[in-house]
């Protein structure tokens, strides 16, 4: 068996045309959504990821700021601009690039971000509103990878969803994200023993450790849908991801590429989330698009 790929640059597309008559419609009641991105220090992979979530909301046509703060700022000084944007009529979604320098808290700048405006969906009130299975802005990451199983068209109920990975941005919500779905889920981490036994009964194999090509066929049941969320460079200096994709290619029924995968999907359900919170803020609740 030769997997099939799942696009997620073309799935992205899609659903990024169906946002662009969210957008319009809202405009037409006198409203551009609008989402700032903070951006500390000078890191440069962050400030790549921040330039392509700027250009996308562009794309779309909605407002979008970047501010950039630098490494040494206080922590005071960053919950300030985190206020100031609270109040930010023009601004519907915040999204402070993460990780922070060491001396600030992520905690403290997640919490202070208006559960309305986090786009995110890191605040815990919006975590909570998830694991209770009410609505809310999800997180990013896991809501792509949520769309992009959708996207295969293969039903998620019933299946058994593995999870290797167990950070509050990837592993934690999209397991749960995944039992909503009527998935029957695993956690899995660095600490499991005999990974491979439980990673071989996925019927749906979700990656997020950060080791490079860590995961080979032999962690694959035949047929599996096997989503790579890793970020990593290999030796050559190319980005590849947690899944050695040419090795469980021949194993897995579909599978995603890195990049092209979960990555563009991250950025498209963040503008997704933006539309949601701009019409949730505007009261405009009656937009064509199903948010
Ligand atoms: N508050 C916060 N929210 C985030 O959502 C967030 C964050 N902090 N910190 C960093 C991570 C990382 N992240 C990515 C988004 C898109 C791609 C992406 O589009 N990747 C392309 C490739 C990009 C390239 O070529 O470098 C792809 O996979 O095809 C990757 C990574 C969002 N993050």
């Amino acid at each position: 068996m030769v997997a099939a790929l799942i696009n997620g640059k073309e799935i992205s597309l899609s659903i990024r045309e169906e946002l662009k008559l969210g957008v319009t419609e809202l405009k037409n009641q006198g409203v551009i959504p609008g989402l700032a991105v903070v951006l500390v220090g000078n890191n440069s992979a962050s400030r790549t990821y921040v330039n392509s979530k700027h250009k996308a909301c562009n794309e779309l046509g909605m407002y979008s700021e970047v501010i950039e703060l630098a490494e040494a700022v206080s922590e005071d000084e960053l919950l300030s601009v985190v206020r100031k944007l609270n109040n930010d009529d023009k601004i519907h979604g915040i999204l402070v690039q993460l990780p922070l320098p060491a001396h600030i808290s992520e905690k403290k700048v997640i919490e202070t971000i208006s559960p309305l405006k986090d786009v995110d969906g890191f605040h815990p009130i919006n975590i909570g509103r998830m694991m209770t299975n009410q609505d809310s802005l999800l997180p990013c990451t896991p809501f792509g990878i949520l769309k992009l199983i959708e996207a295969t068209n293969i039903p998620i109920s019933g299946k058994h969803v593995v999870v290797i990975g167990r950070s509050n941005i990837v592993g934690k919500p999209v397991g749960q994200l995944f039992l909503n779905e009527n998935a029957t889920v695993t956690y899995t981490h660095s600490r499991t023993t005999d990974l491979k036994r439980i990673t071989k009964q996925a019927d749906i194999l979700i990656v997020a450790i950060g080791v490079a090509k860590l995961i080979t066929s032999d962690y694959i049941k035949e047929g599996a849908i096997v989503i790579d969320v890793g970020m990593n460079r290999d030796e050559n200096g190319k980005l590849c991801g947690d899944v050695d994709f040419e090795n469980v290619k021949s194993v897995a029924g579909h599978i995603t590429p890195v990049p092209g995968g979960v990555g563009p999907m991250t950025i498209t359900m963040l503008l997704h989330n933006t539309l949601k919170a701009a019409s949730q803020i505007e009261n405009k609740s009656n937009l064509g698009v199903k948010l």
